[in-house]
């Protein structure tokens, strides 16, 4: 279960935040559930330091990473940077970088292949726009950036890659795609990395569903078989509400 959390918290309310997660997961074994946070980049240093301090079990990442190593690109953030922060995920290719900074299938391509060089796992993110779906498109459209965005990646790597699926239409707006419509995305999103690769490793690929997620219907969401996790934007930002997503099967 990660939680993505946009450009919302500071660093200092991000640590009230990691805290009270920290505090409210501490009482009971959950570490089934493995648990992420994806603050803005202000924010990293505050939450390893919290996190490696208190010893917290709480996995962090970063929300893009340059597809670069270093050099002129003003405003960028690399994967060595990242990897010295100590962050264990990063989200690639989500809709709201591929809407607003034109990210394309080789640009996110390529930032998968910057996060494998410097030990940081992608959150993959693919899906589709309202008018593909009313189209009749969804699938082909998303395993479509499934396939160019792991162009050229080796078995062993992709083996540890997360998928986030997040139909545009239901990010933010309240939408939650069907729990059915959302497994079926999912279902062909295996098929396809089977095609790729092989069923041994598609079974080993962690498919995240993403788009208006709260604790009233993770459950349900969770429930089906392609999809074993959640990246969670909106509801992630009240630390009760996410908390109760997490621990969606004491509901
Ligand atoms: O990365 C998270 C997704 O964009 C979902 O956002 P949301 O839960 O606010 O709909």
């Amino acid at each position: 279960m990660a939680g993505n959390w946009k450009m919302n918290l500071n660093h200092l309310e991000a640590i009230a935040h990691v805290q009270k997660l920290a505090f409210a997961l501490a009482d009971k074994d959950y570490q089934a559930v493995e648990v992420a946070v994806l603050p803005p980049f202000t924010d990293l240093r505050s939450v390893q330091t919290l996190v490696d301090g208190d010893k917290l079990q709480i996995k962090y990442g970063a929300q893009d990473i340059s597809a670069h190593d270093s050099g002129a690109y003003t405003g960028e953030i690399s994967g060595p940077m990242l990897a010295k922060l100590k962050c264990a995920y990063v989200a690639i290719g989500h809709s709201e970088r591929r809407q607003y900074h034109a990210e394309t299938d080789e640009v996110v391509n390529a930032k998968v292949q910057a996060a494998y060089k410097h030990g940081l796992t992608p959150i993959m993110c693919v899906g589709e726009e309202l008018e593909v779906r009313e189209a009749g498109n969804a699938v082909a459209h998303t395993l479509s950036q499934v396939e160019g965005g792991l162009k050229g990646l080796p078995a062993e790597q992709a083996e540890t890659i997360v998928i986030a699926y997040e139909p545009v239409w239901a990010i933010g707006t309240g939408k939650v795609c069907g729990a059915d419509d959302a497994q079926e995305v999912c279902a062909a999103i295996r098929g396809k990395l089977a095609d790729l690769y092989s069923q041994d490793v598609a079974d080993k690929i962690r498919i995240q569903y993403g788009g208006s997620v709260k604790s009233g219907n993770v459950a349900e969401i969770m429930g089906k078989p392609d999809i074993d996790g959640a990246l969670v934007g909106g509801a992630s930002l009240d630390a009760d509400e996410f908390v109760k997503i997490v621990r969606f099967d004491e509901q």
